[in-house]
């Protein structure tokens, strides 16, 4: 028989609409797992979670988890697919008109500051790029919510920062409510406006920020600041 053990301890969070939502700690504390929780790739042992205003369990869980998206350290592309049948990709599983998602598809992105990557190959793209592929992705099916796991972490600063700021636009263009996590304390200064400080599996405080414009001199000060 497999033991359980207990990752998470008394875990109560909640998060506004049109926040931008940090969940910061150091590797291990349960970050991730939160994440996991609330977008539904797993269930909770015991409590319970809401989306949206509504319990997520297993018969609500396909309506409330279609209005999220997720982004990944890792950018999770298929360098099979090129960049716009990419970005196409979750309109597959849902009822659309191909040529519709085509037109969404390639507005995103010029969004993304990528018009004219279409048909480019995936393999070709610098890691920042790879992560606007993805952030396209993520917008095509018009999400309420994105969560987003450590999407800076394998970038440099330069292409952090443009992320950071594409995260930033989305969530001050489409209202799309963010939630992000992070081992890096610079970028949750820099984006967001509420942030838990998870610490071996609860969360240790949570706290409100001073939002400031996201500029490339507000998220050196923010780095610099945390050094
Ligand atoms: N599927 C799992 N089964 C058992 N334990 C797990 C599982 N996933 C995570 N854990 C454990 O839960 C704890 C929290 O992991 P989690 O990935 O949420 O942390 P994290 O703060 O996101 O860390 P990281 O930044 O390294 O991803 C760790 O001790 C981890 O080993």
């Amino acid at each position: 028989m497999v033991k359980k053990s207990r990752v998470l301890n008394n875990i109560n969070l909640s998060i506004s609409k049109n926040d931008i939502f940090g969940l910061v700690g150091i590797t291990g504390s349960g970050k991730s797992t939160i994440l996991r929780l609330m977008n539904g790739f797993i269930e909770p042992d015991c409590g319970s979670i809401k989306l949206m205003g509504k319990k997520l369990d297993y018969k609500t869980k396909y309506d409330l988890v279609k209005h999220t998206s997720m982004i990944f350290q890792n950018f999770n592309l298929l360098n099979n697919l090129n960049v716009i049948d990419n970005v196409i990709l979750p309109t597959k599983l849902r009822k659309g008109i191909k040529k519709e998602n085509i037109k969404k598809a390639k507005e995103l992105l010029s969004f993304v500051g990528l018009t004219n990557f279409e048909n480019a190959n995936i393999r070709t793209l610098s890691g920042g790029q790879k992560q606007r592929v993805a952030i396209a992705r993520s917008l095509i099916t018009n999400p309420k919510i994105i969560f987003c796991d450590e999407p800076t972490s394998a970038l440099d600063e330069k292409m952090s920062y443009d992320v950071l700021k594409l995260l930033k636009d989305i969530n001050d263009e489409f209202e799309t409510t963010i939630v992000l996590v992070s081992h890096d304390i610079s970028v949750i200064k820099a984006l967001c406006n509420r942030v838990a400080i998870i610490e071996d599996g609860s969360i240790a405080d949570v706290i409100t920020l001073k939002t400031n414009n996201l500029t490339p001199v507000s998220y050196k000060e923010a780095l610099l600041h945390d050094e």
